[in-house]
């Protein structure tokens, strides 16, 4: 469906997109845009508002009030507006994704499938909402010691208030309904702040939710600099719980951050670790798609191959051939290698795949870059002395390490501060579960690549790699507190007999 009416008021007549506050897109009272550049032609594509502090008081003051009412809405009416949004997402889901294309360069169709996926996460979230928020518990007193059946303890979910979500550029539109559905499903208020790059599929997304008819002031969006209002977003006193994606900067958020609960899902230098038993061809593919997907800017790529010598030479020659029938080019016609976000993330990638080829790295493809396009790198010999074998790309390279056993793999992992996930090739399940229990990391596959989804798992990292954990389930306990309401009897209830 055309989605020209529908998004019309997102954007201002002069082209800059709006921000979003109190139920009214707005421009901002700063006069200021900034612009997000394409990553593929390096010229800019959109203007978006720089919002001033002013304006995020009054986006934090509208979820406030507005949050009110909502913790007060029947869950099954909040699950009923969520299927809304998750309809219209569907409905207007191309130009959306078309943004996806401009801004992030993402392949067009992953662009497509990103916007269906979060639809899907925004209907299963108000349906597994509807169970989990609707439980309690009733607690007696007499199972401790001394005490007898005086007292009944009514055990209940209430919301937190108002939620700061900040996703990362890769996923901006489902990193961000994963942290906004269970937020409003369970009662709370939220302030949006999208990434930099990402930020127009967030206005389009954002939409969906004002047009489902939530009450005004419910959802809102401020757009800007992270580095220049981000810290004045994270401290805000009006701030209940903050849930971020992304890299370092969650880390330094988490430092400063007061009495606040929070999501952090941060950075992973994800190890797949191919044992001598392994399917090599399984491996070879896995690491094929999980080292180069979406050029490797996924927070669960492969970005650390650890592979046993006796099988090093048959994978690296599969995975190499591999590499060769990439596509490489452009998002809109759907190529396997796009452009990288940005300048400074390919001079960043650049910079790790030089410092491994002064430290004798060899290269069984060659390097090669135009702009933000990196052809798809793989490199062998990999040792720890070289910076790739800890860091994490966020592009095309992918790193093999020759090791002599699993346990120099998984020992490797473990003194890696990035614990996000791992995964294990091998045809013994025992060995797999071994290993498995030794890698100290959020998440681990057993003969497969490491992967976020399906959405409803759960999802976390260990160390460095984040604070609390995702996965529906997981990020609907996240977004309440327990309360307990105590009835003090005048005499003991043994009602159950
Ligand atoms: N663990 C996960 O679930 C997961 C998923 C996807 C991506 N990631 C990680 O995200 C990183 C890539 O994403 P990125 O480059 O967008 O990350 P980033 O940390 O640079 O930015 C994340 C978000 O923080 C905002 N931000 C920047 N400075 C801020 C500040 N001072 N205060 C508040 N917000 C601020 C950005 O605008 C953006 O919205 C990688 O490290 C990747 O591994 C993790």
């Amino acid at each position: 469906m055309a989605g020209d009416t529908f998004y019309k008021e997102i954007r201002a007549a002069g082209g800059a997109y709006k921000w979003h506050c109190d139920g009214a897109w707005r421009e901002s009272t700063s006069g200021k845009t900034v612009g997000v550049s394409n990553p593929a032609t390096r010229a800019r594509e959109y203007e978006v508002q720089a919002c001033t502090q002013a304006e995020v008081d009054e986006a934090f003051a509208a979820a406030k009030a507005a949050q009110k009412g909502w913790a007060r809405t029947p869950l099954w009416q909040r699950a009923a507006l969520l299927h809304k949004v998750a309809a219209l997402m569907r409905d207007h889901a191309q130009p959306m994704a078309d943004c996806l294309v401009k801004e992030i360069a993402k392949p067009s169709k992953d662009a497509l499938s990103e916007v269906i996926r979060s639809a899907d996460l925004i209907d299963y979230t108000a349906e597994e909402g509807l169970r989990a928020l609707g439980e309690g518990a009733l607690l007696t007193s007499d199972s401790f010691p001394g005490q007898t059946r005086n007292k009944l303890c009514l055990v209940s979910k209430v919301p937190l208030g108002v939620v700061l979500a900040i996703p990362p550029f890769n996923y901006p539109v489902n990193l961000a309904v994963s942290k906004l559905a269970p937020a409003l499903m369970a009662g709370n208020a939220v302030v949006l702040k999208p990434p930099s790059q990402g930020v127009v599929a967030g206005s389009h997304m954002l939409q969906c939710f004002v047009k489902a008819g939530l009450p005004k002031g419910l959802v809102n969006m401020v757009t800007g600099k992270g580095s220049e209002i981000g810290d004045y977003l994270t401290g805000h006193p009006a701030v209940n719980c903050i849930s971020f994606t992304g890299g370092d900067t969650g880390i330094a958020i988490s430092r400063k951050a007061g009495m606040v609960p929070m999501q952090m899902e941060l950075g992973g230098k994800d190890a797949c670790i191919v044992c001598s038993d392994a399917d090599i061809d399984l491996a070879a593919k896995a690491v094929l798609k999980g080292g180069f997907s979406y050029s490797g800017q996924r927070c669960t790529a492969v970005k650390l191959v650890l592979v046993v010598k006796e099988v090093a030479d048959a994978l690296a020659a599969k995975v190499a051939a591999g590499v060769e029938k990439l596509r490489v080019g452009m998002p809109e016609d759907d190529c396997d290698i796009t452009p990288v976000v940005s300048e400074s993330s390919a001079n960043f990638i650049e910079g790790l795949v030089e410092d491994a080829r002064q430290k004798g790295a060899k290269f069984l493809t060659p390097y090669r870059r135009e702009g933000n396009l990196i052809w798809p790198t793989l490199l062998d010999h990999v040792t720890p002395e070289m910076r790739i074998a800890w860091e994490e790309p966020f592009g095309p390279v992918v790193p093999i390490m020759r090791v002599a056993s699993a346990d120099e793999a998984v020992a490797h992992c473990n003194a890696n501060n990035l614990a996000l996930q791992g995964c294990v090739f091998t045809r013994d399940i025992n060995k797999a579960i071994a290993i498995s229990d030794a890698m100290e990391t959020g998440t681990v596959q057993i003969n497969a690549a490491p992967a976020r989804g399906p959405d409803h798992f759960p999802f976390q990292g260990f160390r460095d790699s984040g604070i609390g954990s995702q996965g529906i389930r997981n990020s609907l306990a996240m977004m309440v507190k327990t309360k307990s309401t105590v009835v003090n009897l005048d005499k003991d209830s043994y009602a159950s007999g």
